[in-house]
């Protein structure tokens, strides 16, 4: 099938590559010239596990370009995948997607199934359509359908070529949409879940908002266990087993961040509003994580008490690890407050680079050892596989001081204290 895919960032190169090695012929477009550029020399802009791979090992049938207009025209389906990011009150940005509208709208002279992938609060894929069809396009000659995505960065293609869903939201009367989808998907073996436009927009805001509430909640229970000296560790294992729990996304640590949870939680929150509903639990979610970098911040200042020139090495800058993604890193945020104290932080990440431009007191190493070089503190931030394997005894050589803290609960203290290191975490007796 010639599918157009607009947008070529995690979500919209993924689709592009996973949906030309099930056999498609794929144009990816963006907007963004330089990026474009870096595809067509064979360069992928971000990191993401195998994606340079099957993009090279397709690349017979995956194309680039900047040209948007004309390769909407050419395709029977087209992939909506631009940027959804939040505006300052909370609300989901659209001008991205607005923008796609119009130039979708300039194209069509032939019948298209148009797939919105971008993460849209209720009500968005109705409006697409209605502002199609405001613009003088034929209702003939387009369907609008929402196919939300439940990818994870750093597991991106494993996660879209074996789905556990594949969700579907079309409107009533569409009869064409259900088969194209199934046609496009026939290699992937999922369950399909088809429902209205504005239920598939929901199915996605309530799982990122049920899994960003499981991790605040065990946060907070996190808290209550630090102070009753119990190891959360021993209370999601104890609570685990009981499937109607289930051990999973109950990591506690600094906080969930990343460039979706923060966003549509906070979106979900404004839609609840704008309805009248006041959401407590969403806003509860938010708050906690919120304070989860403070909380790390405070169990240090037990240990140290003034920050101002203190060295600080900081082990990780991505929002997880796997990824160089760093949009609403919870490491970036310590970093910064850290930087506001006065410490002097040392930073060290596999693959994300710190996102603000150069500061005096902050700084990123290429290497892991000088980062650590002469730290009154090592903060694991991100929980890369690296930063579990490491030898406590030569890091502790490097240091100057002895403070290691785990904000991700990824090492075992009793490994660190062996060294006569100081463990510092929350809940981890
Ligand atoms: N990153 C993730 O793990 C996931 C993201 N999503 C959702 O998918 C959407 C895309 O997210 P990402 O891929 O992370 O975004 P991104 O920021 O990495 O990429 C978006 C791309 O769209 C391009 N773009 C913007 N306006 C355009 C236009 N008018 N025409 C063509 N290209 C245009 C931008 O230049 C950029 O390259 C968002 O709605 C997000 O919430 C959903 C599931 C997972
Ligand atoms: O809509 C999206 O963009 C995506 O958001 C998340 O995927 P992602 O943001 O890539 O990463 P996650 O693995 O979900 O982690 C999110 C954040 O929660 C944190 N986390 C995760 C799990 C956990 O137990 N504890 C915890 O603190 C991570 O460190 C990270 O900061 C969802 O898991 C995807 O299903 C969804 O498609």
């Amino acid at each position: 099938m010639e599918i157009c895919v607009i947008g070529a960032g995690y979500v919209g190169l993924t689709t592009a590559a996973v949906l030309a090695d099930l056999g498609h012929s794929i144009c990816c477009v963006d907007t963004n010239i330089e990026k474009i550029k870096q595809l067509k020399r064979g360069e992928v802009p971000i990191y993401e596990p195998g994606l340079s791979e099957l993009i090279s090992k397709n690349k017979d049938q995956l194309t680039f370009s900047s040209m948007i207009v004309e390769n909407i025209q050419k395709a029977a389906v087209i992939f909506i995948a631009v940027g959804t990011p939040s505006l300052s009150d909370g609300r989901t940005d659209l001008t991205y997607i607005q923008s796609v509208v119009d130039e979708i709208a300039k194209a069509i002279s032939s019948y298209k199934t148009i797939i919105t992938k971008s993460t849209v609060p209720p009500g968005t894929n109705e409006n697409i359509d209605k502002m199609l069809k405001e613009k003088g396009v034929d209702p003939k000659l387009f369907n609008v359908v929402s196919n939300p995505e439940f990818l994870r960065e750093g597991t991106a293609i494993s996660d879209m070529i074996k789905p556990d869903k594949i969700v579907i939201g079309k409107q009533q009367d569409d009869q064409k949409s259900l088969s194209i989808l199934k046609e496009i998907y026939k290699s992937i073996t999922a369950p399909f879940i088809v429902t209205s436009l504005n239920g598939a927009e929901m199915i996605k805001y309530t799982s990122n908002a049920f899994l960003a509430t499981k991790i605040s909640f065990i946060n907070e229970i996190a808290r209550i266990c630090d102070k009753y000296n119990v190891n959360i560790e021993d209370v999601t294992k104890g609570i685990g087993t009981d499937p109607r729990i289930s051990p999973h996304f109950l990591s506690s640590g600094i906080g969930y961040g990343g460039s979706c949870f923060p966003k549509d939680v906070r979106s979900l929150e404004y839609s609840a509003l704008d309805k009248n509903v006041t959401p407590l639990l969403l806003q509860a979610v938010q708050a906690v994580n919120q304070s989860q970098v403070n909380l790390y911040i405070e169990k240090l200042s037990a240990f140290i008490d003034d920050f101002s020139r203190k060295t600080i090495a900081v082990l990780g800058v991505a929002f997880k690890p796997n990824t160089d993604d760093t949009r609403y890193s919870p490491a970036v945020s310590l970093i910064e407050k850290l930087s506001s104290l006065g410490c002097i932080v040392q930073t060290y990440d596999p693959k994300a680079q710190l996102p603000f431009e150069k500061v005096e007191t902050v700084s990123q190493h290429a290497k892991l050892e000088t980062a650590i070089m002469n730290a009154d503190c090592v903060i694991i931030a991100t929980d890369w596989d690296e930063f579990k394997q490491l030898n406590w005894l030569k890091i502790k050589a490097l240091m100057k001081g002895d403070f290691i803290l785990d904000a991700r609960n990824c090492i075992d203290p009793q490994v660190v204290r062996e060294t006569g290191l100081t463990y510092i975490g929350v809940a981890r007796s």
